[in-house]
């Protein structure tokens, strides 16, 4: 039901709208780009892409947006805002907040350097949003098992998994997020074993071992983090995974392998990035006479 022509003649310049809305976010403020990809991978692992990240809570609901792992985490929403308000300038009543969180994702990729592909367009916005939902987002603490079926259940599968992961060639994490493996790893009292030596000792720095440090920021690529290129699976071969979710990927045969593909094709995981991009755009879209198109993303019409 999603259609490459949707807003063909309805709203001809949407694209040139949002591209300029993002580049302008990221000439402000570089890490946007990477806040931005994240804001759509979380829309649609939870409960479908369908702008339901955006919404404000209410009195009544309790959304996505300031629920764990979201709260005091996902950015981006003024800048979805912003583009949503030129949209409505230029198209009113027109185009999704779900469809333009989606060509955002696309944008700011492409803007740092990554790849480009064809989106369908159709998407409605959601009613409601539900915080129970973010329990589909995939955390940095729990098994490759258990993130690979939160992947399939949607149907993503494997190879989507890992070249969606990515995702983290670009932007920074949360000293919290990672900390575990620095310095008590596992209850051993020592870090976790299979860290690069000089990586560990830049992320002792950036997070000592205390409470305070726990907002602290390392970026998940440290060697080009602000570039989108193949440098993550190249780092992950190096041990230099920063999240332990990530590095886990070297740890299991079949996902090593597509790893070390793509730490050593970087066409192939720009092309193959793309295709599950636009694959996970896909997840759960709510579309025809469903939903709405809102007019301020963070609340119902
Ligand atoms: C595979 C499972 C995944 C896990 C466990 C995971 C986990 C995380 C965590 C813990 C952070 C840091 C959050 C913080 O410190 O507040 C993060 C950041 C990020 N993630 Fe993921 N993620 C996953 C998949 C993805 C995917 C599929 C994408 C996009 C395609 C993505 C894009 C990003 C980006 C761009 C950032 C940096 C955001 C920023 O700088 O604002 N992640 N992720």
């Amino acid at each position: 039901q999603l259609d490459y022509r949707f807003y063909d003649r309805t709203c001809p310049n949407l694209t040139r709208i949002v591209r300029f809305g993002v580049w302008s976010a990221i000439l402000n403020e570089t890490r946007m780009a990477a806040s931005l990809l994240r804001l759509h991978f979380h829309d649609c692992i939870a409960n479908g892409c369908d702008g339901s990240v955006l919404l404000d809570d209410t009195s009544t609901m309790k959304g996505e947006k300031n629920a764990p792992p979201n709260l005091n985490s996902a950015r981006g929403f003024q800048v979805i805002d912003t583009i949503k308000t030129n949209v409505e300038n230029a198209c009113p009543a027109t185009v999704s907040c779900a469809d333009i969180l989606t060509l955002v994702a696309r944008e700011a990729v492409f803007l740092t350097g990554g790849p480009y592909w064809s989106l369908p367009l159709g998407r409605r916005d959601s009613l409601t949003s539900n915080s129970s939902d973010n329990q589909h987002i995939p955390s940095p603490f729990e098994p490759l098992e258990n993130i690979t079926a939160k992947f399939t259940s949607k149907g993503l599968d494997m190879n989507d998994m890992v070249v969606l992961s990515g995702g983290h060639t670009i932007g920074f994490a949360q000293c919290f997020t990672f900390k575990q493996r620095l310095f008590d790893f596992d209850g051993t009292g020592k870090p976790d074993p299979t860290i690069d030596a000089s990586l560990l000792a830049n992320l002792q720095s950036t997070c000592p071992n205390q409470d305070n440090s726990n907002t602290n920021l390392a970026p998940l690529d440290h060697v080009t983090p602000s570039k989108f290129d193949n440098m993550y699976f190249k780092n992950l071969v190096n041990n230099s995974g920063v999240l332990g979710s990530d590095q886990a990927l070297m740890e299991d045969n079949t996902t090593a392998s597509i790893v070390i593909g793509y730490s050593t094709l970087p066409l192939l995981f720009f092309s193959e990035f793309g295709a599950s991009m636009a694959k996970l755009a896909s997840v759960g879209v709510i579309t025809g006479q469903e939903g709405e198109i809102r007019k301020d993303c963070k609340v119902v019409n």
